[in-house]
Formats: structure tokens, C-alpha cells, sequence
């Protein structure tokens, strides 16, 4: 039993990778080794992958989540997936406004508070993505940045819906790269996020909302970045195409 103030939730976001094929390898691996997790076990994965890992999920620990959603409940948009589909298929979370959407896709702080509030009134339980740029964090930007990131994406979101919100704080220099945020910097900007959540909802919902760290996390700098009192959990990109890195991570985060 770890102490911590907040259930841990350690999602891996597999970006484009793995077919339905390798995703089913990959949770034969997985789903054994996290089966007596002490915290929320998550894969976020490709859209063609959703229907097998939801099948494999089943009577697991282990939750399903999509990458991303859009908007419109239906209609003529090509290519587009909606939240009623995502929740119909058995998906219980869904990445919003990750940094690779936004640099290649041109989602927009706009889009993603649309995104965000179609996925929670489907019954989705978004993972809102924020975090600046290096350039940002050398200007001293930062906090300023994701403090207006989060009020846009959480702009009309009920009280109630907020609940069902996680915010993953990425940031970008470290997404991908193998520098990490240092625990440190990932509990300042965590703790701001909970701030700027205080000042919109209240103290305690602000004290309940999970808040993610992602980038490079791995086994070797889990266990520091999760001791940080405002880091709840972890986005995790290629260490989650691994799954005895991904038990390593749930491991820590259990350990708490
Ligand atoms: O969504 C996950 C993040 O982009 C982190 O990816 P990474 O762990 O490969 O740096």
C-alpha cells in the first residue's frame, strides 16, 4: 500500500504503433505483470488496435483508452471518430490536445476544449495534454503558458465533468528526446496546474484532480518523478511499447 494523496494512473500512450496483431502480444506480456497494481493501468492506443485491447481488457485491471476524438457527435466529417463510437466500443479514456496533434495536426487550444467537452459528455474521461515548448521554457514563459493552456481546455466544464478530468503535463523538449523534465521542474509545473485549477473550481477538486507528468519517463526516473506530491501518474510513450519497462513504471508508481 503506498501513501499516497491520490490514486496514481499510469497510462501508455502507444502514438502510431503497434497492429491489432502486436497489440495482443504486447498485453499477454503486460496484463500479467500488472494485475496486482495499486494504481489505475491505462493503454491509449491506435484506433485500429481499439477493438482487440478492448476484448483483451475485459476482466482485466487494465482500461482502455483512444488518442484522440472529435467534436461533432455525427456527420459528413471523413476519417473522423466520435466520442459516442469510442464509448459504444467499451473505451473509457481519451488523449486530448497531445503535442504531436497540435505541431502536426493544428490542434488549437480552441479544439481541444471542444474535444474536451465532447468527450466528457459522452461519459469519457479525457487526458488533457499542456506543456510549452523549449523555446517557452528559456523565455521563462512556462507557468504562464499552461496556466492559460488549462483554462481554455476546461473553458465551460462543469464541476461535476471536471472530476473526470486527468491534465498530463508534457513538456515538449522532453517528449521523445530522453531528457526528462527533472522531478523538480515536473513538480513545479504539476503544483501550478493544481493552482490555476484551485482558482477555477476550489480547493478540492483541485486536491482530487490527477495530474500526469509525460516524457522520457522510463524505470530508471519514475520512482523520483512519482514521489513528487503533485506528479499523480504518468504518460508514457516508448517505454510503454515495452512491457516489462511499462510493469517497471506501474511498479513504482504501486510502490508510491
Ligand atoms: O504521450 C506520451 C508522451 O508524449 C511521452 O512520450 P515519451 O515517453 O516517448 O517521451
Amino acid at each position: 500500500m503506498n501513501k499516497r494523496k491520490r490514486k496514481a494512473v499510469i497510462a501508455g500512450n502507444w502514438k502510431m504503433n503497434n497492429t491489432p496483431t502486436e497489440a495482443g502480444l504486447l498485453l499477454e506480456a503486460l496484463i500479467p505483470g500488472v494485475h496486482d497494481a495499486d494504481c489505475e493501468v491505462v493503454v491509449c492506443v491506435p484506433f485500429t488496435d481499439l477493438c482487440n485491447v478492448v476484448a483483451k481488457c475485459a476482466g482485466t485491471n487494465v482500461h482502455v483508452g483512444a488518442q484522440n476524438v472529435h467534436f461533432e457527435k455525427s456527420g459528413a466529417f471523413t476519417g473522423e471518430v466520435s466520442a459516442d463510437m469510442l464509448l459504444d466500443l467499451g473505451v473509457e479514456y481519451v488523449v486530448i490536445g497531445h503535442s504531436e496533434r497540435r505541431q502536426y495536426f493544428g490542434e488549437t487550444d480552441e479544439t481541444v476544449n471542444k474535444r474536451t467537452l465532447a468527450a466528457l459528455n459522452a461519459g469519457l474521461k479525457p487526458i488533457v495534454c499542456v506543456g510549452e515548448s523549449l523555446t517557452q521554457r528559456e523565455q521563462g514563459v512556462t507557468e504562464e503558458l499552461v496556466r492559460m493552456q488549462v483554462k481554455i481546455a476546461l473553458k465551460d466544464v462543469t464541476e461535476e465533468q471536471v472530476k473526470n478530468v486527468i491534465i498530463a503535463y508534457e513538456p515538449i523538449w522532453a517528449i521523445g528526446t530522453g531528457r526528462t523534465a527533472t522531478s523538480d521542474q515536473a513538480q513545479e509545473v504539476c503544483a501550478a496546474i493544481r493552482k490555476v485549477v484551485g482558482e477555477l473550481y476550489g480547493n478540492d477538486i483541485a486536491e482530487g484532480m490527477t495530474i500526469q507528468y509525460g516524457g522520457s519517463m522510463n524505470p530508471a526516473n519514475a520512482a523520483e518523478l512519482l514521489a513528487k506530491p503533485d506528479v499523480d501518474g504518468g504518460l508514457i510513450g516508448g517505454a510503454s511499447l515495452h512491457a516489462g519497462k511499462f510493469c517497471e513504471i506501474v511498479d513504482a508508481a504501486t510502490k508510491g
